[in-house]
């Protein structure tokens, strides 16, 4: 009689918070070993990593170290396009995959940035605090508290890549406004579809009155807006961002809005986060500021974890990956 193999099933660990049916999708060939928090539970999750042939989540930082307590690691598959956790030189030197989640995501952060940009521009948060604490009289507003128009107005967009693209056709088809944008290289699909015009990031700076960043962070993007870049915007200007905070000298940016070097700022992400109650930021009516949510909808997070989902079982199973880094 023969022998009957038990097949063994690669191991993956999903180190962040998950659906039971994207769980369910990866352990129909994987062993799945599930940390929705890692950081409570870290010692177990190291001894996961030991065996993990493939990992899922993100922000976690691999570095050389953590690396080196996952040998048997093929994949390393973040639910976020984002990839400023990985490195990349690194992963590559030890034959380690990455994928990330593109486009899937591009329409929900574009509707992120457009709701900072008009709760901004029109002092929504402000002015919903004002009715709720019974502000508002028979009078009415005061001048002071108009907002400004975001119809007709010049966008600059500082990453004209898959979100920047999202972010034009609504600022272009939507509100009527010029877009202007600044990349390393030409996006040709922007230009003829959206009208857009590609200049410096001085001329960005100085004639937009909507400066939006959405380049991801690399050592290159590191602080690449700061007391410099908020001196060359106009004084009526909103600044947008929702790349990474650490795309931005936030100590400038706070300087700008307090010497009123720029008018307002709507911002998804923060230096750190979560981001200290303390930092004036929070403290500014002029600030809008979110935590993070740019993608956070129900629908485009779950499309972001079943396409992470497929590319780890794809990673472990030697199938082909739905998306790549490199
Ligand atoms: N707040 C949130 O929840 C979210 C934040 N993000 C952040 O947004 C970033 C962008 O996402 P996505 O649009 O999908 O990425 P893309 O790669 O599609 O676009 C990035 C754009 O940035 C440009 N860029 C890169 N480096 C530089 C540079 N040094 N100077 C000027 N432009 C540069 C690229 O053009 P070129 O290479 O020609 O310079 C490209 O057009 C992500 O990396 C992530 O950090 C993403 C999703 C959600
Ligand atoms: O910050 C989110 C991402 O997808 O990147």
């Amino acid at each position: 009689m023969r022998k009957r193999v038990k097949s063994v099933k690669p191991k993956v660990v999903v180190y962040k918070r998950m659906s039971e049916q994207v769980l369910d999708f990866i352990r129909e060939s994987c062993d799945v070993q599930y940390f929705p928090d890692y950081k409570k539970e870290f010692p177990a999750f190291l001894e996961a990593l030991k065996e993990a042939e493939g990992v899922l989540g993100s922000s976690l930082k691999f570095d050389a170290d953590l690396l080196d307590q996952a040998p048997k690691l093929k994949i390393i598959c973040n639910t976020s396009v984002g990839y400023d956790n990985l490195d990349i030189p690194l992963l590559k030197e030890r034959g380690i995959m990455a994928t990330n989640t593109p486009d899937v995501l591009n329409d929900t952060v574009a509707d992120t940035i457009v709701a900072l940009m008009l709760s901004a521009a029109r002092r929504i948060t402000e002015l919903d605090q004002f009715v709720k604490t019974g502000g508002w009289s028979e009078y009415g507003l005061s001048q002071q508290q108009f907002g400004v128009d975001v119809h007709h107005k010049t966008l600059g967009i500082i990453g004209m890549g898959g979100i920047g693209s999202t972010l034009a056709k609504r600022a272009y088809f939507g509100f009527d406004m010029t877009i202007l944008y600044y990349n390393r290289s030409r996006n040709e699909e922007a230009e003829t579809t959206y009208n857009a015009t590609y200049c410096t990031m001085d001329e960005l700076l100085e004639q937009s009155d909507f400066v939006c960043i959405m380049t991801p962070l690399t050592q290159q993007t590191e602080k690449m807006i700061g007391k410099r870049e908020f001196e060359k915007m106009k004084k009526t200007a909103v600044f947008i961002n929702a790349a990474r905070g650490k795309v931005v000298d936030e100590a400038a940016l706070i300087e700008a809005l307090q010497s009123n070097e720029i008018l307002a700022a709507g911002l998804d992400v923060f230096e750190n986060e979560p981001t200290d109650p303390g930092n004036p930021l929070l403290q500014m009516p002029n600030v809008v500021t979110l935590p993070h949510i740019g993608s956070a909808t129900a629908e485009t997070r779950m499309r972001m974890a079943q396409l992470g989902a497929e590319n780890v079982v794809a990673g472990v199973t030697d199938g082909k990956l739905v998306t790549s880094i490199y």
